[in-house]
């Protein structure tokens, strides 16, 4: 991702009440797989409403990188032609994903099954995440990493192996995209891959393997965990796919709603995942008016209609067991506990801490510069509610689209304007942000 070094500063401010009827953009978790399950088909697949940002643009450009034929043909509709399961090409350049996770991790997997050799990069946020927790089981898998800075980061080169083994797999940590790495290259590997893990993760892939025709089951595991089976060397076929809305995208502006004194605001086809919804669960236990209707679904992914008006919140405890459903939503979960009565505390964050910044200190950070009281102790946040944000602080975004969208909603209720350092990264996820908020009557500057 080529950002220019000039950074785009904006201001939010108090805004009249916030009112319309809005479609967030695609989800990313399942545009980034429905591009990288469609080049692993034979056939076409066609996909409608992706996220055009620019992470899963990525993802697009190292999947035609790697041999498949990615075409857009209409707003948010592409089209993939796949090679097949383990049949990537060798790419003639390196892979370049920019600020996204997912994309890199994911691929990681892909071309771990397959006898190329690839090289990963990214952008210098990326370059600091950790990977070996992708690359420990592709090494057991017979895939072998070749050059890569300490600690197996990025910039890092990646040889699949040309007799991929089937594993069990135990996650050490929550995470779908370690449980999707291993999925994707356990697709070229004969006989059944397993994942288990103990606190269950976004299951997007197995939905999404399940839907392009592979066998696939899933198990409960341990009270809150999952155990994934995946037979190997199944033929994948093109397939229909429509992204629903995405509910981390949609958590800035319901957020926003809630805080707005007088807002109403309808979300429409907002994917429902019970493994994507511990924020609603949260902010209803706070209580937020939350309204649910038009249920519905589409290869297993489950959407409705939200109607959100702002609410009167109260403080509440968060148990770390929620933490996957809603990993990446406590920013601005963090901004709603602020404006709320009482204390909230968020338990077992750990992982926010190797994401696109160290999101558990940034997210303190971002609410002490705007006069809220806040504390980090060991893994958790603690935040103190009093109804009101005084505001008027300069919000440092470390590279994080979150960061800088969950403070401009803040900026919206507070009693002193909130300013970002820079809102260029909000393009990776939510490319309409500003625009849509303005629609809804969102005033920055
Ligand atoms: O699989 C995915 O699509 C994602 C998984 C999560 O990361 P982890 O697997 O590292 O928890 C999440 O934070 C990310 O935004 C998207
Ligand atoms: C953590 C995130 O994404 P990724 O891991 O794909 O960079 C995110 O979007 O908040």
């Amino acid at each position: 991702m080529t950002h220019s070094t000039v950074s785009t500063p904006l201001e939010s401010r108090s805004s009249g009440p916030l009112t319309g009827k809005v479609r967030v953009p695609g989800d990313k978790s399942i545009s980034h797989r429905a591009l990288i399950l469609g080049a692993l088909s034979v056939g076409e697949t066609r996909i409608s409403g992706l996220l055009e940002g620019e992470d899963v643009l990525n993802t697009a450009k190292s999947m035609q990188a790697l041999g498949a034929k990615v075409e857009r043909t209409g707003p948010f509709a592409w089209s993939v032609r796949g090679v097949g399961v383990a049949g990537f090409a060798q790419p003639a350049s390196p892979l370049d994903f920019g600020n996204s996770g997912t994309g890199c991790r994911l691929v990681m997997g892909a071309v771990a099954g397959c006898p190329i050799t690839a090289v990963f990069d990214g952008d210098a946020s990326l370059r600091t995440r950790p990977m070996r927790r992708i690359l420990d089981p592709l090494e057991l898998m017979g895939a072998k990493t070749g050059e890569a800075k300490e600690g197996g980061r990025l910039p890092l080169t990646l040889h699949g192996a040309r007799d991929p083994l089937p594993i069990l797999y135990r996650t050490p940590v929550a995470s779908a995209q370690i449980k999707s790495a291993v999925l994707l290259a356990g697709l070229a590997a004969p006989g059944v891959t397993t994942v288990i893990e103990q606190e269950a993760s976004r299951d997007h892939t197995e939905l999404m393997l399940k839907h392009f025709g592979s066998q696939i089951v899933s198990t409960q595991e341990g009270s809150h965990g999952r155990r994934i089976a995946l037979t190997g060397q199944p033929e994948l076929h093109g397939a229909d796919v429509v992204v629903p809305a995405d509910p981390s995208s949609a958590s800035f502006p319901i957020v926003a709603a809630l805080i707005v004194e007088g807002s109403d605001v309808v979300f429409t086809d907002v994917m429902t995942n019970p493994l994507r919804t511990g924020l609603f669960t949260t902010l209803r236990e706070m209580g937020a008016s939350i309204e649910e209707s038009e249920v519905r679904g589409d290869a297993g992914e489950p959407m409705a209609q939200l109607r959100v008006r702002a609410s009167k919140l109260r403080g509440v405890e968060v148990p770390p067991e929620r933490a996957p459903s809603m990993i990446d939503e406590y920013l601005v979960l963090a901004v709603a506990a602020a404006f709320a009565e009482g204390t909230t505390i968020m338990r077992g964050l750990q992982e926010l801490r190797v994401k696109e910044s160290d999101r558990l200190e940034a997210t303190a950070d971002m609410l002490r510069v705007n006069g809220v009281r806040v504390e980090v102790s060991g893994d958790d946040l603690i935040v103190e509610g009093r109804g009101h944000v005084p505001g008027g602080g300069i919000v440092a975004t470390h590279m994080d689209h979150r960061i800088a969208m969950s403070a401009l909603v803040m900026g919206l209720a507070s009693d002193k304007p909130v300013k970002v350092d820079d809102t260029a990264f909000i393009a990776t996820s939510f490319p309409d942000f500003i625009p849509m908020m303005r629609s809804l009557g969102a005033e920055f500057s």
